[in-house]
């Protein structure tokens, strides 16, 4: 077997589980490919019409579709790629690196691989992600001042001379590399200003569309302002590594994301799927476009005008996939309530909100979600 994903050996009995099979056997593989609907945020800045036009476009998907694709948005391509190679660093590293306690000085359960709670493969997800919180990436170790950088050479060579010279070795992941059939070593050198930098990018935006979004809803102007800030929200890198098993459906479980929206930069490779109108579909990959979902608390917040919609990842024979989605968040102490009456849900914080998911996950293997506030 692949040494790469870590096979733990419950997902191995998770995997080979007789009682599995019916589960196994109702994998459907043929999916409608639909794009999302696109927004250009440039029209914001075109005039009085296009503005209003732009904003009633954006209202319209969140409520119809749940999901949207924006172009235009300010957040500069340049810093995109450079977030995807720090992604792709750190998730080169070793499992053992990675699952380390205080890896990079994250706090623990920062990094994870695949749903360590799953129970069976309906919610196994087959990939790894490392979930930052503004303070985790804070205090996160950069690698960043290591140099000169090391000359590829033989690994055993590598370690000898790391070994005499000034580099101070604890500061330094060192990650393997094939090149021309040689085993090399060099040190992991991460940019923690690049995840800083788009995380406070991310922020803004984030905040920029809740406002647009609001403001047919009438709530109050300043509301995201008050209660969001980068502390409460997160950023969540993912990489879902080929899946060689033809039973293991999910790359993501299916699921709604607890936050009033997320923003999505995604590649190429496409395994996306929404739930709309009761069928699956796979949403196709624009990279150039970041996507934007509703969250469980835009759709409390809006008394269910907006959709916070089932999504989750198709696990993929051949490719690797990689994507980073900023959570926006309100802090835990945060009351939600319908912004309309009579409401549909009863008001919640956050942390009540946060509490049941952990419960349910832990007693079922899934989250529940916004149901559970129905009145
Ligand atoms: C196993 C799980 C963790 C998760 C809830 C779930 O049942 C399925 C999806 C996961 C997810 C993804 C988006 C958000 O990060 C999250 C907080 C959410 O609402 O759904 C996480 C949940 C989690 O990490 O607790
Ligand atoms: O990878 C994606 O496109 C979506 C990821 C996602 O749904 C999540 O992290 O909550
Ligand atoms: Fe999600």
């Amino acid at each position: 077997m692949a040494t790469e994903p870590p096979f733990f050996e419950k997902y191995k009995a998770i995997f080979q589980s007789s009682a599995d099979e019916k589960e196994k056997s109702t994998m459907v593989d043929v999916f409608e490919e639909i794009e999302l609907p696109l927004i250009d945020l440039g029209h914001l800045n075109l005039g009085p019409f296009e503005r209003r036009e732009c904003i009633e476009t954006m209202a319209r998907a969140a409520a119809e579709w749940g999901f949207f694709q924006i172009v235009n948005h300010g957040i500069p391509e340049e810093l995109l790629d450079r977030l995807n190679q720090e992604q792709v660093k750190v998730f080169q590293q070793p499992f053992g690196k990675k699952s380390e306690d205080k890896f990079l000085n994250l706090s623990a359960q920062s990094y994870r691989w695949g749903n360590p709670l799953a129970t069976s493969l309906r919610n196994l997800s087959w990939s790894e992600t490392l979930h930052l919180s503004l303070k985790d990436i804070s205090k996160m170790d950069e690698y960043n001042n290591l140099s000169p950088r090391l000359p590829l050479q033989p690994a055993a060579y590598v370690v000898a001379t790391m070994s005499l010279c000034h580099v101070s070795l604890p500061m330094c992941l060192i990650s393997n590399h094939k090149t021309n059939g040689m085993i090399t070593q060099e040190p992991f050198c991460l940019a923690r200003s690049t995840i800083e930098e788009y995380a406070a990018e991310a922020n803004v935006l984030a905040q920029r569309l809740a406002e647009h979004l609001a403001q047919n809803l009438g709530i109050r102007a300043g509301y995201f302002r008050e209660n969001c800030s980068p502390s409460s929200c997160s950023l969540r890198m993912n990489r879902y590594p080929p899946c060689p098993y033809s039973s293991i459906k999910f790359g993501i479980v299916p699921h709604t994301d607890t936050d009033f929206l997320t923003i999505v930069s995604q590649d190429q490779v496409g395994g996306l799927q929404l739930k709309r109108n009761g069928r699956w579909v796979s949403v196709k990959p624009n990279p150039k476009a970041l996507v934007v979902n509703i969250g469980d608390f835009y759709q409390a917040l809006s008394n269910g005008k907006y959709k916070s919609l089932t999504h989750r990842v198709i696990a993929n024979r051949e490719s690797e996939r990689y994507s980073a989605a900023y959570f926006y968040c309100p802090t835990y102490e945060t009351v939600i309530e319908s912004c309309s009456k009579p409401s549909l849900y009863r008001r919640f914080s956050f942390k009540e909100y946060r509490e049941q998911i952990r419960k349910d996950v832990k007693a079922t293997g899934d989250k529940v979600g916004l149901s559970r506030f129905l009145w």
